[in-house]
């Protein structure tokens, strides 16, 4: 079966772009196949997030994660999934200098990855370059609000919109991106009155993680609501105890080979 075939069959870009005031969509993000296949079976549509930098390889910010890690991550969990669409996040430095330089590397995630959209993070001065994208055949999911690719300007994680004066800008970011085409926008860590008032303003599906129970979606970091960071910011929920879990194995795993009740007779070949 050809790989476009494949594509077809999962979620596609306008089945998310209508789910304006509709049914909530799931979204969660994965780094790598296995947890993809599981989370495939719940979630909309699944983001490869550069959040992978701090998750998966320890990274104090995302400023230093590479296309190639992006590409590299992107490729597992299309492999691994069959149903959501797959969205990559484009990596900081890979696509702000101009539409054209977005476009090439934008084109090379898809090629080599398979995935269904691209997302990138920034509102009215990314315009330009969604439409630039979009009009070219490439679909992109906005991300406005906290964008992490910018705590070195923003002098951290920090929520947003603690300044009701700042409401308009986020409102006109969301209106930007949305007459530029993107299908859909990210809310990011902003208070809760601002997230709806974005929300409010635009016709594209709003994706809160830390905005507004109002948005058309949420997403979660997937290491985060399973219990693997030892810390988390306040709007995750923690839905599992993964951490804790693993520690238990793995202290378990080194007592039995300390003590040699590992392995047994199950254990060997005869
Ligand atoms: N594991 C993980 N989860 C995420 O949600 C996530 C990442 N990594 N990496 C990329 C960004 C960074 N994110 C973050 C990181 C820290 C805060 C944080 O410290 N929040 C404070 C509020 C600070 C303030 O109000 O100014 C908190 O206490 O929740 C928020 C979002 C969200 N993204
Ligand atoms: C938190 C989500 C929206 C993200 O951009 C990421 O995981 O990188
Ligand atoms: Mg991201």
């Amino acid at each position: 079966m050809s790989s476009q075939t494949e594509t077809i069959r999962r979620v596609t870009v306008p089945q998310i772009a209508r789910r304006k005031g509709g049914e909530p969509i799931v979204s969660l993000t994965s780094y790598h196949a296995h947890t993809a296949a599981i989370v495939d079976r719940y979630a909309d549509f699944i983001l490869v997030g550069d959040s992978l930098g701090m998750v998966m390889h320890g990274m104090e910010s995302t400023v230093g994660v590479s296309l190639e890690l992006m590409i590299m991550h992107g490729r597992a969990v299309v492999r691994g999934t069959k149903k959501a669409l797959v969205v990559v996040d484009m990596p900081f430095g890979s696509y702000e200098e101009s539409p054209a330089m977005a476009f090439r590397n934008a084109a090379k995630v898809m090629k080599e990855t398979q995935c269904g959209a691209v997302k990138l993070e920034g509102g009215a001065r990314m315009a330009e370059t969604i439409r630039f994208l979009v009009e070219r055949g490439i679909p992109v999911m906005a991300h406005i609000g906290l964008t992490p690719q910018s705590s070195h300007v923003m002098g951290g994680f920090k929520t947003q919109g603690r300044d009701e004066e700042t409401w308009e800008a986020h409102v006109e970011d969301a209106k930007a991106v949305t007459e530029a085409g993107a299908f859909a926008v990210v809310l990011e860590g902003m208070v809760e009155a601002a997230g709806g008032q974005d929300h409010q303003a635009i016709e594209i599906p709003t994706i809160g993680i830390g905005a507004s129970a109002e948005c058309d979606g949420q997403i979660l970091v997937l290491e985060d609501m399973l219990g693997l960071n030892p810390w988390t910011p306040k709007f995750v929920k923690v839905y599992g105890q993964l951490g804790p879990m693993i520690e238990d194995s793995v202290k378990r795993y080194a007592e039995d080979v300390k003590s040699r009740a590992f392995p047994t007779e199950d254990e060997v070949y005869r």
